[in-house]
């Protein structure tokens, strides 16, 4: 995917693929490791975000048996104390955007916020890390293209456009999946040529 280093390289598991062309987009050459992506849909778990993460990222790291990224994204609704949250992959299914905004229609507060966490683990048997980032914004009518999930009735805050109408490079540097990725980025190069690397990636020979 990028130029790296040889000899580290991180499996990031998901079904999305629109999520992993951002991720592309979003880390260039930034991340010092050797990103392989796999197709695999992990089961939707239920809870708390943090929670739901720890278990999609073990589930990932038995499965592909290595060093693993996962991530899972939540829009919550303010009006509706965080929910949909992790659950917002059904309701959009189902709802699609028009429904999501229409679900808002009883309340003031059209207020919500995108919460996306990368999940890593250097291997089965080793510990889940977590990475955050939020953006803030708006439930809307939807406008712009439809071809990712939510887009179209998010508009975040300080903009007048959707995630949708935005261009890709303006989503790409505010979005809740850029904040979390530059959160894990920077762990990692601060890793990187330390001999702490040892201790996030396990035992020398797993990668
Ligand atoms: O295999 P994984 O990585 O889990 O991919 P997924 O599509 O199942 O994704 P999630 O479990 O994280 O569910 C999040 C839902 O929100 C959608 N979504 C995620 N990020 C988005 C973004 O930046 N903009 C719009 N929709 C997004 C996504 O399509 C899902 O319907
Ligand atoms: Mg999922």
């Amino acid at each position: 995917v990028m130029a790296v280093p040889a000899g580290r390289s991180v499996v990031f598991v998901t079904g999305n693929a629109k999520k992993l062309e951002e991720v592309i987009q979003i880390l260039g050459d930034k991340f010092p490791y050797k990103l392989i992506s796999r197709k695999i849909d992990l089961p939707e778990y239920q809870g708390e975000p943090d929670e739901i993460s720890i278990q999609k990222c073990k589930e990932a790291a038995r499965q592909a048996d290595g060093p693993v990224i996962v991530e899972d994204t939540c829009l919550c609704f303010r009006a509706l104390e965080g929910l949909p949250g992790p659950y917002i992959k059904w309701f959009l299914d189902k709802l699609k955007p028009e429904g999501l905004y229409k679900l808002l229609a009883g309340f003031e507060d059209k207020s919500a916020w995108a919460l996306c966490t990368f999940a890593f683990s250097a291997g089965k048997e080793e510990p889940v890390q977590l990475f955050r980032g939020t953006t803030e914004g708006l439930i809307v009518e939807p406008r712009g293209p439809r071809d990712f999930g939510w887009d179209p009735c998010f508009q975040p805050e300080g903009y007048e456009k959707t995630y949708a109408e935005l261009p890709k490079e303006v989503k790409n540097t505010i979005s809740h999946r850029y904040r979390a990725l530059a959160a894990m980025s920077e762990h990692f190069s601060k890793l990187k040529d330390n001999t702490a690397e040892r201790v996030v990636w396990g035992r020398e020979g797993v990668v």
